[in-house]
């Protein structure tokens, strides 16, 4: 049967980051590419980080019955949508592993579609004071820094990762990234058994 990490925090917590750690030492780990209708940044190329589409395509694939979890974010450049399609890219009867990346609502909706015991969840946390410092400096860094943005995800964070919702989701476990190379060397006491 197949296995999901399913890699999730607050914002500015480190997970693509991480991400990007476990799938370059863990080449096994076939990556899930979720989609958005959010523009493409610099840097980011189509298939990688999203698949990059319109909203007019989430409609049809709405339509098809293959949206297995959405979420859409009144952010401060406008709606944008995310969500996961059943596109083919997971086979749950293969004994492939797989590494995913998202919120804890999507987490929940896929744990729902594919089974409790498909998912296998990487939350990883930092204190709050601490992420806030990373996210502000790597907004910094950025050509057209969206402040605004920052702050409505910072503050939206507090409520779609209350402790309720944590208890909710099986959340037991929670990988600190104070530190890269320790959160990493934890985390891969669960991926590589
Ligand atoms: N352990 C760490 N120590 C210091 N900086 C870190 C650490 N982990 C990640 N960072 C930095 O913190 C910032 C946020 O990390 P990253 O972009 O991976 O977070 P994220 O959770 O994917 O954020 P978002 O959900 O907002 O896209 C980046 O600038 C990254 O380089
Ligand atoms: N829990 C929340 N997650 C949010 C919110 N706005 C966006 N997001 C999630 O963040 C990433 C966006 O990543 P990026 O690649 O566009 O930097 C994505 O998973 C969104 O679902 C929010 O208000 N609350």
């Amino acid at each position: 049967m197949a296995k999901i990490f399913y890699v999730m925090g607050k914002s500015a917590s480190g997970k693509d980051t991480i991400y990007k750690n476990l799938t370059e030492r863990q080449p096994q780990l076939k990556q899930v590419v979720l989609y958005t209708t959010r523009p493409i940044r610099e840097g980011e190329k189509d298939g990688e980080e999203y698949y990059f589409t319109t909203g007019e395509r989430l409609n049809e694939l709405r339509v098809e019955g293959k949206i297995i979890e959405e979420r859409t974010y009144q952010t401060a450049l406008g709606p944008w949508s995310y969500f996961t399609v059943d596109d083919g890219q997971i086979d749950v009867k293969s004994d492939d592993t797989y590494l995913m990346i998202g919120t804890l609502e999507s987490y929940e909706k896929t744990r729902n579609y594919y089974g409790v015991d498909l998912l296998i969840p990487l939350y990883i946390e930092v204190e709050d004071g601490k992420r806030l410092k990373r996210a502000l400096e790597r907004e910094f860094m950025q050509k057209d820094p969206k402040y605004a943005e920052l702050c409505r995800r910072y503050l939206a964070d507090e409520e779609d990762f209350n402790e309720e919702r944590l208890r909710r989701c099986g959340i037991d476990r929670r990988f600190m990234n104070d530190n890269l190379e320790e959160c990493l060397r934890e985390i891969l006491t669960v991926v590589v058994e």
